[in-house]
């Protein structure tokens, strides 16, 4: 057993458990086509955990069906998730809204599309404080530049002010972060969230993410085409193919000795990704 994994044997449950989750879309014929089939995954306490595989494969809807925010026709046609002990397949809106940013957050692809253009960036960053934990807005205001400060943002107390578009793409996106942290969720998604940044800022964002697991103790669900950045950050993966899980595995032990054909296909198509050092510590 990895050293990540030795949780399973030192805690009692998981922060995240989905099992034999299936997701379907309704048909206009009627039908019902299968996107994500019989999908099980463990996320432990602290621990950064990526799923990786081809676009279309089902990483998003997985991700997604956790948060109970699936597109309108898409349905969990079978399987159970938990959040610890809470369970989240048979939550109402009501109480989802509820788990949404105050125990799980998500951190979406593009900020730049998720803040608002029209509100001061430190209003948005402690809007969580004031609507979860009816934080008064000057107080807010003031947890929201701890906040910015938190993810590397300078005199963040200026720049609470600020708007949007007075950030640049890699500040939009380290505020999404802060506004994600704000409640302290046990469980950080983060589908994609650097794509859309240049490497440099890239990597700076992958640093923030395993800070706030090694301070704050979250743990993190990393999906990503990028087999380099899940070498880098992953303590464990899951790769997948059609819908279903193919196989999961410490990161070391997926670069290194991959059992499924298809893991050594994604491999082979990123050659430098074999002498990645952190692979090797
Ligand atoms: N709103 C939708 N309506 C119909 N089909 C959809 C919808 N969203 C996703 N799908 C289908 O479900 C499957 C899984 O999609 P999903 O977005 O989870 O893939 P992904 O692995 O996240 O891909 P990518 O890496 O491109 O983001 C795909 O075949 C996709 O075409
Ligand atoms: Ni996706």
């Amino acid at each position: 057993m990895t050293e990540s994994r030795q949780h399973a044997l030192q805690d009692r449950i998981p922060t995240l458990r989905i099992r034999d989750l299936s997701i379907e879309f309704a048909r206009r014929r009627g039908d019902a086509l299968k996107v994500v089939d019989r999908v099980s995954i463990d996320i432990w306490p602290r621990e950064i955990v990526g799923i990786i595989g081809e676009s279309g494969s089902g990483k998003t809807l997985t991700s997604l069906a956790t948060l109970r925010m699936l597109p309108k026709r898409a349905v969990i046609a079978k399987g159970t998730m938990h959040l610890g002990e809470t369970s989240l397949h048979d939550r109402s809106e009501r109480e989802m809204r509820a788990l949404r940013g105050d125990r799980i957050a998500l951190i979406p692809q593009d900020a730049m599309q998720s803040l608002n253009p029209t509100m001061r960036i430190g209003r948005q960053v402690g809007e969580p404080l004031e609507l979860h934990s009816g934080y008064s807005v000057s107080s807010a205001l003031e947890a929201a530049g701890k906040l910015l400060g938190s993810v590397h943002i300078r005199e963040p107390e200026k720049r609470v002010l600020e708007y949007p578009h007075q950030y640049s793409g890699g500040m939009q996106q380290r505020a999404m972060i802060a506004m994600g942290l704000a409640l302290n969720p046990q469980l950080i998604i983060a589908d994609e969230p650097t794509t859309a940044l240049d490497v440099t800022v890239q990597a700076q964002v992958l640093k923030l993410l395993r800070e706030i697991r090694d301070q704050k103790g979250a743990s993190i669900l990393f999906i990503t085409h990028d087999l380099g950045v899940v070498a880098e950050l992953c303590d464990w993966v899951y790769v997948m193919r059609n819908g279903e899980i193919v196989e999961d595995g410490a990161v070391r032990q997926i670069f290194t000795a991959p059992r499924a054909e298809y893991t050594r296909m994604l491999l082979d198509a990123t050659p430098s990704i074999h002498t990645t050092p952190a692979v090797a510590r």
